[in-house]
This record gives C-alpha cells, structure tokens and sequence, in this order.
C-alpha cells in the first residue's frame, strides 16, 4: 500500500475577501498532483499554506505522520518554484542556487558544492553559474529556479505555475526534465498548472479547485472521463454537455436532453445504481468517443453503443483531426482522425448517425432540481 506522505486536513484559511475552506487532501509518496482551477480558486494559496507561509486559520497539515501545522517554512523543508522564478537580482545564478543552504551555513559544505554541479548538469546551466538573473531567458530562469528548489533534496517540491510563461519546445523540454526528476529523485510534486496536456502528462493526481473548496480529486483520467459536476465537465472541456432528465422504461433508463423527445440509449449500469429515476442531470461526452457513420449503414450499430441521426452543419481541421459539428434534436461536435475523415469526407449539409458507447457516455446528477413528472 502507498504510504501517505502529506495530509491537509480540514483546511480553512482566509486572506482579504477569499476564503479556503475545509479542503482535505492526501498525498501520496511519489505522487505527482496536478492542482487546477479557475483564477482565484485558491491554487497559489493551497501550495503556500502547505509551505508554511500562511497561516491556516482551521485545520491541520500532518506531513510524514508529524503535525507541522506550527512549523516555520524552513524547518518544513519543502522545496518551492514560483511561476515568476523570484530569483534574487542582486546575487549570481550559483548564489542564487546555494541561497537556502547559505542561509544554514552549508554552502560550502562538498554534498551541496556536488549537489550543484549535478544540478547544473542536469538543467543544463553551467554556463550561467557565473551570471546575474536579470537578462536570462524565462526557460533559464525556471531551470534555475527549479535547481535552487531542488537543492537540499526535498521529499515535497510545490511548484507555482513554473513553466506558464515559456514557448512550447522549452516548455516541452522541462515538462520532461520534471517528469525525470519525479521518477529518479524520488520527489512527490504538487504542481499548480492551467494547462490540461501538462496535467495530463505529468500528473498521477489531480485536484480541481473552485471558490477555495475542492470539488473533485481523483487520477487526471478519472476527472476527464467522469467529471463529478457540470462545472468540472465544463472546466475540463468536455465539448458535448446536454441538460437532461433520466427516465425508465420497464428495465431500461434513459437519458432524455431537454431540446427532444429522443432517448438516447439506456444509461451505463453505474447510473442506474446511483440515480433515482427523474433527476435532472447533465449528459457530457467527449468529442472523440463519438463515432460517425453514413445514413444507409444505420442499422450498424455497434454491441454497447446507442446511436442518433443528424445533419452536418460544419467541418473545421485541426491538424491531426477534424472536428465535426452536427446537428440533430442537439448539436453535437465529434472529433474524428484526419485518416478517418479522408475514407469519409462528409461536408456540411450531409445527413449522418453518429454513435456513442454507454460507457462513454457520462451523466452527472444535479440534485437540486428534482423533476416531478416520472
Ligand atoms: N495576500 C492576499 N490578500 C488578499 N487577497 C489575496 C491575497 N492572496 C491572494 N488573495 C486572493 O485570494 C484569491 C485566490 O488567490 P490565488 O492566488 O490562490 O488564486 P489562483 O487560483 O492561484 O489564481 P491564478 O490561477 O490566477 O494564479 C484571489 O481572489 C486573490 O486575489
């Protein structure tokens, strides 16, 4: 079993107007959490909480099986990277580095004079050791910033949006290096990120932040494909998101969007056992687990899948895929490969089925409203 390594127990903290409140999160050793969020959810404030650099006006944050709610941010150890770098100008990149361990008198010490060269060796920055921050690149910036993080080999580094402000081939260069250090240090990492790919590239957890609560908390894959809410369908981007209501026939349940009469398909066997008939609900289905198919093979509907007629209304490509936009009772947009649209080019005005398995299809209860007519 994994061994807990950080717990944030019923925190609630507030500074100005904002508050955090009650999130309770676990980490595990070797964790990777990915923290993500609307602006001003409160992702910079969770990670300085966790470092110590607010105080937590309820709650507890037990680290390692020790309670170090009162602990002063040095002596928590972590390892923090902010996403402006925060890089001292007046001090050279290699002062920089050794600041935390200048601090403790350890500078000079040959593990951290090691340390560094390995550091440097690995963000590629020896040619900068020498150097003042104040004209680097943002990439050299972070790789400096992550090294003076990565220093004194903390167990937890916190990291601030660190790769935001760099062009993607850089970007792509330290998502790597970060992945390389998760897998050779050791390191558990929660890393605040508005970017989706970086999250699921990186993270084995993902933490969904909104108005200072947690409102989902689960492995990246599991937030995309089974998003707990309409907000967390729509933050995540799921692109086909109907208002419905569930509704039973005999054995059956069905899902039935609030434009049509349709029925499109009995529910996955997890709705069933979740939901009273009746709920209204959102319906959410990726773009790319949709499947389109030609009119006159109508009737070739796949064993699991339910399926719909629709018209085309557009076409618009994306490099690697097309995306499809259709209309029938709803509008739906699917994803296909371009390899996919070049055996089946279809143009706007064309009459098309499109075909989902219940698996994929996703329903999300909103239990507020609670519809009478079953
Ligand atoms: N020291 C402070 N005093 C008053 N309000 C603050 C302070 N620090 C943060 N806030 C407010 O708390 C809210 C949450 O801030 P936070 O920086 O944690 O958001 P965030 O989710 O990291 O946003 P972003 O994605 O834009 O970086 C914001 O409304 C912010 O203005």
């Amino acid at each position: 079993m994994k061994q807990t390594l950080l717990e944030v127990q019923d925190l609630s903290l507030r500074v100005g107007s904002f508050t955090l409140q009650e999130v309770s999160v676990q980490v595990h050793k070797g964790d990777y959490v990915v923290v993500v969020g609307p602006t001003g959810s409160g992702k910079t404030l969770l990670l300085e909480a966790i470092a110590g650099l607010i105080p937590l006006q309820e709650g507890r944050i037990i680290y390692d099986g020790r309670d170090i709610t009162e602990e002063s941010p040095e002596s928590r150890h972590f390892g923090f990277a902010y996403q402006d770098s925060l890089l001292y100008p007046h001090l050279t990149v290699r002062e920089n580095i050794l600041f935390s361990a200048a601090v403790r008198g350890q500078a000079d010490s040959p593990l951290i004079r090691q340390r560094l060269a390995e550091l440097a060796e690995a963000m590629a920055i020896q040619p900068l050791l020498e150097r003042r921050p104040g004209p680097l690149s943002g990439g050299e910036r972070q790789r400096v910033s992550l090294a003076r993080a990565l220093l004194l080999r903390p167990s937890l580094l916190l990291l601030d949006e660190p790769l935001s402000a760099l062009d993607p081939q850089t970007r792509a260069g330290l998502q790597k290096l970060l992945r390389k250090i998760h897998r050779d240090d050791e390191v558990t990492l929660i890393h605040v990120t508005h970017d989706f790919s970086e999250a699921i590239h990186l993270g084995t957890k993902m933490l969904l932040l909104k108005d200072g609560r947690v409102l989902q908390y689960g492995a990246p894959k599991e937030l995309f494909s089974q998003p707990n809410s309409e907000f967390a369908a729509r933050f995540l981007r799921v692109d086909n998101i109907l208002s419905g209501i569930v509704q039973r026939k005999s054995r059956y349940s069905w899902f039935c969007t609030e434009k049509s009469s349709r029925l499109y398909g009995p529910l996955p066997e997890k709705v069933l056992e979740d939901w009273k008939v009746g709920i209204r609900g959102v319906l959410a289905v990726r773009a790319a687990h949709i499947r389109m198919f030609p009119e006159m093979n109508a009737g070739e509907v796949r064993e699991g899948e339910c399926s719909w007629p629709v018209m085309v209304i557009g076409v618009t490509f994306h490099g690697s895929y097309v995306e499809v936009a259709c209309e029938g009772d709803d509008p739906w947009v699917i994803h296909i490969s371009l390899a996919e649209w070049r055996s089946f080019p279809v143009a706007r005005g064309e009459r098309v089925w499109l075909a989902c398995m219940l698996r994929d299809l996703h329903v999300i209860p909103c239990p507020a409203v609670i519809h009478d007519d079953r």
